[in-house]
């Protein structure tokens, strides 16, 4: 069984949670204190992580937000993910893949250069483009299947000729493309009823639940419809709800002991329904 895997079964079994911390860290949302400082990604990053590391099964760093700001946000991400407690599964979103020559080349890069646990990617281009994804079989592989975003209309609810939704049809090829258990999905939480839906359909697949919170899901819908029949296999999301709590923090001790608030009643809500 993928080691990735275990560790984020086993984090959630010893902590009854399923949460996940998006670490989306825009600049321009974060407490003032924090923009005055000489990195204030990666100190508003650490000041996150302290106060959510008991609470957190994963952190998932969507790479878009260090990208945007080019080499300076390379190395941010690079040290934060250096910060996270090391048995908290560490996810790239980074919605990757490309032809199989290149993809190698993305897998390579957030499962060796980075070692990241876990990695997002897109199935529009087939098997050859996320199979170097699935070769580390010692990782998670989240494919995205039916997003949080009103725009899964357009393509992955789509009827296809045999009946079926588009998102049904790439559950059932991840189904059949994972190794050693190294296969996960993405599904909203957005989406409650088919996520259980989804769940009923693959037992076996490792969930990531984005969406709870500023698009509207729900925690406990998520975490009831989400977990795998040995209530385990899912981590749910959560980012701008949780990392940038309302106030005027005039130090980082405040901001930290706000967050950490969020994240006890984010864990209490899951400590309810696991
Ligand atoms: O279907 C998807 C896939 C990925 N995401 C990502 O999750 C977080 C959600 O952020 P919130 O602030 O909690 O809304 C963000 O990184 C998205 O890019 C998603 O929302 N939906």
């Amino acid at each position: 069984m993928s080691s990735a895997r275990n560790k984020a079964n086993s984090r959630i079994a010893s902590l009854r949670s399923m949460l996940c911390v998006g670490l989306d860290s825009d600049l321009s949302k974060m407490p003032a204190l924090f923009r005055s400082m000489e990195r204030p990604v990666l100190e508003f990053n650490r000041a996150v992580i302290r106060a959510t590391a008991a609470h957190a099964v994963a952190y998932k760093v969507n790479t878009a937000f260090y990208e945007s700001r080019g080499l300076a946000g390379m190395r941010d991400l690079d040290e934060t993910l250096q910060a996270l407690p090391p048995e908290c599964l560490s996810i790239a979103d980074a919605k990757r893949a490309d032809i199989g020559n290149t993809s190698r080349h993305y897998a390579k890069a957030f499962f060796e250069a980075w070692s990241f646990d876990a990695i997002t990617v897109a199935p529009y281009m087939g098997f050859d483009s996320l199979d170097p994804f699935f070769e580390y079989d010692d990782k998670l592989v989240f494919v995205l299947c039916l997003t949080s975003n009103p725009g899964s209309a357009d393509f992955e609810e789509r009827i296809l000729d045999d009946g079926r939704p588009l998102y049904r049809a790439v559950l059932d090829k991840v189904r059949s493309w994972q190794r050693n258990g190294n296969a996960g999905i993405v599904v909203g939480a957005t989406k409650a009823g088919l996520l259980q839906e989804l769940r009923q359909e693959a037992p076996e697949l490792f969930f990531l639940i984005p969406g709870v919170g500023a698009q509207g899901g729900s925690m406990q819908d998520a975490v009831k419809e989400g977990a795998d029949p040995d209530r385990r296999g899912a981590v749910v999301n959560v980012s701008r709800a949780l990392i940038f709590p309302e106030g005027d923090f005039r130090s980082v001790e405040e901001f930290e002991a706000a967050v950490g608030r969020e994240a006890i009643k984010l864990h209490n809500d899951i400590k309810e329904v696991l």
